[in-house]
């Protein structure tokens, strides 16, 4: 049984005390850096990043940690205030720019924490636009950027990965897939989403840049990401807020790729033709148009999906699109949390989807799968689902890195088992070494 649990922790940073007012400074970068990520130094980094395109931050103006069924809305609602009281000097009016916080959240009411993080600098970059911003406490002494180039330390790859399994071995989770097969079968519910998890070890902590760099440049196609220590490369588009619009890229429906095109190709058509990820996908798109449909006062839903290419496996996608009412009353942020958890990571209904997983997953999800992005002072925002995605914990040194697979009643737990490995493959390959 999901408990409801509600509690609410305020945690800032230590300069912050009180009511704090935030100054913020954006001014454009005539020279874009080549890479965002050159620019950001070891220690505590925040990436948002697709094509080259994104935000990078670092250090910590203002931090929030919340939990339970309210930590979306204790979240929202610290964010407004603070950007209430901020001072901020936009230069550069980009989607963004000016003030803006990184934000992760746990999949579930309980357990897991969340939390919303305000850097003390960030790079964005927009097309041939760049911009820094600079984030103080009122009063403070401004950040020296020449200062912050200057601590950018030379990227560090993992010594030594070794890989464990996590809470389930193969033999365990092709049982509860069946499990699941079989409730299914018998009428409980229509579709659950499974996960596993597989534990990596290090000689050293991680430096997150490494996996970032390395995922970034392999799956230009997702949204790379690390918030505060939950990092991953997501296909997965919750969803965008920008100016008005809002967009959400629907996944689920999966096959994976051989490497030979041609057979990739054929494999794609299949795809495209299966009754059981047409199903499968069908429960994911139709879950987020429901939850959209309140704040749209027009909307987009493809009759069809596309199949969407990803070096490792390829999915069922939907480009679901709509024009919100909303926007002076209902952040990103809250957007995300009316459609999460969407069918394409719980399952349908979501209540009896939720019981299950509780029930018979065997696993912690944390963050995994949960809305991970950014907002801006307007509530303007993306917010993915962090999937393809792992969490550093502990000494630094252990990686927990999660995959998850959506079970219908026609689903094989053979071929769910080889497709939760292909999805672990971004992750696992980005911990290899030089
Ligand atoms: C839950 C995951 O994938 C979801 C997103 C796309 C396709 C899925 C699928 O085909 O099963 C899953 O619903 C994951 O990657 O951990």
């Amino acid at each position: 049984m999901r408990h409801r649990r509600v509690l609410w922790v305020f945690v800032t940073s230590a300069p912050i005390t009180g009511d704090p007012s935030l100054v913020v400074r954006t001014v454009a970068l005539d020279d874009a850096p080549a890479s965002l990520l050159s620019r950001v130094p070891a220690e505590g980094p925040l990436a948002w990043l697709r094509r080259g395109d994104g935000l990078v931050g670092w250090g910590e103006a203002a931090v929030v940690h919340t939990a339970g069924a309210t930590r979306f809305t204790d979240a929202d609602k610290w964010w407004s205030e603070l950007v209430g009281r901020a001072e901020v000097t936009d230069g550069v009016n980009e989607p963004g720019s000016g003030l803006v916080c990184f934000g992760s959240f746990a999949f579930g009411d309980e357990p897991g924490s969340s939390v919303l993080v305000v850097p003390r600098v960030v790079i964005g970059r927009r097309g041939d636009r760049a911009w820094l911003t600079t984030i103080e406490l009122a009063g403070a002494p401004s950040v020296d950027s020449a200062a912050v180039d200057a601590e950018v330390t030379q990227i560090v790859p993992p010594a030594n990965v070794l890989f464990a399994d996590g809470a389930r071995n193969s033999d365990e989770w092709l049982a509860v897939v069946s499990d699941a097969i079989g409730r299914i079968e018998a009428g409980a519910l229509e579709k659950v989403v499974l996960a596993r998890d597989l534990i990596a070890t290090t000689d050293v902590p991680i430096d997150v840049r490494w996996p970032l760099r390395k995922l970034s440049r392999d799956y230009p196609m997702c949204w790379t990401f690390h918030v505060d220590g939950l990092f991953g490369a997501t296909p997965e588009m919750l969803v965008r807020r920008e100016r008005g619009l809002v967009t959400s890229r629907v996944l689920a429906g999966t096959i994976r790729r051989t490497g030979a095109d041609e057979r990739d190709l054929a494999l794609a058509a299949t795809l495209a033709r299966s009754s059981k990820d047409l199903e499968e996908h069908e429960y994911a798109v139709r879950s987020v148009a429901d939850a959209l449909d309140p704040h749209c006062s027009s909307m987009n839903v493809p009759e069809a999906p596309f199949v969407l290419h990803l070096p490792n496996v390829m999915h069922l996608a939907t480009d679901v699109a709509g024009v919100v009412h909303d926007s002076a009353t209902v952040s990103s942020l809250k957007l995300a949390e009316a459609l999460h958890p969407s069918a394409a990571v719980g399952g349908t209904p979501t209540p009896a989807a939720l019981a299950l997983i509780d029930e018979i997953e065997g696993m912690e999800r944390g963050r995994y799968a949960g809305p991970v992005g950014w907002m801006d002072a307007t509530g303007d925002g993306e917010w993915g689902l962090a999937l393809r995605s792992a969490e550093i914990v502990g000494d630094g040194a252990t990686v927990r890195l999660f995959a998850g697979c959506g079970i219908v009643a026609d689903s094989d737990a053979e071929a769910e088992l080889a497709e939760s490995q292909a999805k672990l493959v971004p992750v696992r390959d980005s911990l290899a070494g030089a």
